[in-house]
């Protein structure tokens, strides 16, 4: 079956077809970035710098609480200190009340002894001795009194104490009598104004070791407590190993600078530390509190790891969203593209809903677009008064079918059609009339013929049909059939109006084979019906 408006369409379509069309981009065009890329960017751009600012605040934040961190063990070293300063002090006051003895001043050391034996367990202390200013052993609670007793080898404190007259604490040392490290806190015995005597008592490290555990510190902190020349006397950790041996060389170096100060260092077993050292100005001693590295970075590792992970989440987040999202903005608008495209060939379109607004807005304006073209093409290709094809389209069409009826050995027959009396309907009845009879003719026509037929208005009262597969007999008797419906009179508004048609017929293949000669016999045998009396039919030779 022979389609007119398929035919129209195809009229102006290029041989290959509009699909076949591919979109070729202008250079600079398909360098562009993506939107896909230009999303991702957008995703990197917005949370690489958050998470830059939030890690520099961290490390900032971080360095403020260690600044915080190492007042405070600052602040613990120096109360440690004190509270050595203290037991000290309490010592020395046990001993300043014991030199007062009556037993001393009439020389009565065995008196003494046994009076110091009393008081030893007041003061804690490992022993109490008395030497004289030779540093000459005179007694010690650690032997029976009349034992032999050893001469100090050092008298660095004995000294101190001769030529001050005030009491003093000692460095660690080993005791000639017990045979391991030691140190005394000494004061003097004053007789008649003179010092007679050095009065001591003697500790070992466990005294300082307990004010050092009354602290509470943690474990893993390093905590030493050394006597003036640096050697340790109590340490948090492996006291055994350590005891008496020298601190580190830059611990000496700041403790020689300052009493009291914190920085980064390396402890004697080779920990990282945040070391803070406290020195008493009285005794001279020293504490050192140490606070590992990684225990203070703990934390900062942590949250900077959390804060990787968490960039490192937003951005895979983020970039599978511009992935998602610019896929489909993408989609979008390529989905748009074979439509627009195809807008030209002035076949209706068929785009499906697309997610975004914009993309929907545009695909509207593309459907009305298309709308519009086809109604323009059809306006084109149609005669406005009847709806039926032009001249033009009906050329095209009966020129393709000349071609199939060709190959297929078919004939064709076209009629030229012109109304007899017409310009008197439109005299008498107006122009409107004329118009309306014009509509009802092709009507007329158009029932009258098949479906594969082509009938055209070819302008005025000219009307074309095109009998397609029909042979000269058949179509002279459609022919005259025609003239005969045309002639029933038409109701125009109330008003009865007549016409006739005069028909000339031209025949494929033997009248003619291309559609102009055609046309041009079968006007030519229409005006032969004319001069012959109107109402008629005739054959073009
Ligand atoms: N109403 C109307 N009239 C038209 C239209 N186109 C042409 N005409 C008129 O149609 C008439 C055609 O002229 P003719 O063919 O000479 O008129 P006719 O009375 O049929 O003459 P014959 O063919 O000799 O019988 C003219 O008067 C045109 O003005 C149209 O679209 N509408």
């Amino acid at each position: 079956m022979y389609n007119i408006a398929e035919a129209g369409r195809k009229f102006v379509r290029p041989a290959q077809g509009w699909a076949s069309w591919s979109l070729r981009l202008p250079q600079n065009q398909s360098e562009s970035p993506s939107i896909r890329a230009t999303l991702a960017l957008l995703v990197v751009l917005c949370i690489l710098p958050i998470s830059l600012v939030a890690g520099l605040l961290l490390v900032n934040y971080y360095k403020h609480e260690q600044r915080q961190l190492s007042i405070s063990v600052l602040n613990q070293a120096q109360s440690l200190m004190l509270a050595v300063d203290r037991e000290f002090a309490a010592t020395q006051a046990a001993l300043q009340a014991l030199s007062t003895s009556h037993r001393l001043a009439t020389g009565d050391l065995e008196g003494f002894h046994n009076r110091a034996e009393e008081v030893l367990e007041n003061v804690q202390a490992d022993s109490i001795v008395v030497v004289d200013p030779s540093g000459q052993l005179l007694l010690s609670t650690h032997l029976p009194y009349g034992a032999p007793l050893p001469k100090l080898k050092d008298r660095t404190l004995l000294n101190q104490i001769l030529e001050t007259g005030k009491p003093g604490v000692s460095n660690l040392f080993t005791g000639p009598i017990v045979n391991r490290p030691i140190f005394t806190v000494g004061v003097p015995v004053k007789i008649a104004n003179t010092t007679a005597y050095s009065l001591n008592a003697t500790f070992t490290s466990k005294q300082i070791m307990a004010v050092l555990q009354a602290h509470g510190f943690p474990d893993s902190w390093r905590v030493v407590v050394m006597d003036s020349t640096g050697h340790i006397v109590a340490r948090s950790r492996d006291l055994d190993k350590f005891l008496g041996k020298s601190v580190t060389p830059d611990l000496i170096d700041h403790m020689r600078q300052s009493n009291d100060d914190s920085f980064d260092s390396v402890t004697l077993d080779g920990v990282p530390v945040l070391t803070a050292f406290s020195a008493s100005p009285v005794s001279h001693w020293c504490v050192a509190v140490g606070i590992p590295k990684a225990e203070l970075t703990a934390g900062l590792r942590h949250t900077l790891l959390r804060l990787v992970f968490g960039t490192a989440a937003a951005l895979g987040i983020g970039l599978w969203l511009a992935w998602f999202v610019g896929g489909r903005v993408a989609r979008s608008i390529t989905g748009l593209m074979q439509p627009a495209i195809e807008l030209v060939s002035g076949e209706k379109l068929e785009i499906p809903p697309l997610h975004f607004k914009e993309a929907n807005a545009m695909r509207s304006a593309l459907l009305q677009a298309s709308e519009l073209l086809q109604q323009s093409r059809h306006d084109a290709h149609h005669d406005g008064l009847t709806g039926l094809p032009n001249r033009t389209l009906f050329h095209y069409s009966v020129a393709q079918q000349l071609a199939l009826c060709q190959r297929n050995n078919k004939e064709l027959c076209i009629l030229f059609i012109d109304l007899d009396g017409f310009k008197a309907v439109n005299d008498t009845l107006g122009h409107a009339a004329g118009d309306q009879l014009l509509r009802e003719v092709s009507q007329r026509m158009t029932r009258a013929c098949r479906e594969s037929d082509i009938s055209a208005r070819l302008g005025g009262d000219e009307f074309a049909v095109a009998l397609i597969h029909s042979d000269l007999e058949h179509s002279r008797v459609f022919a005259t059939q025609l003239v005969e419906l045309i002639s029933q009179p038409y109701m125009l508004g109330g008003c009865r109006a007549e016409v006739s048609a005069s028909i000339g017929i031209a025949h494929f293949p033997s009248t003619a084979t291309d559609v102009d000669t055609l046309l041009a016999k079968a006007d030519h045998a229409m005006y032969q019906a004319k001069s012959t009396g109107k109402r008629r039919v005739c054959l073009a030779s």
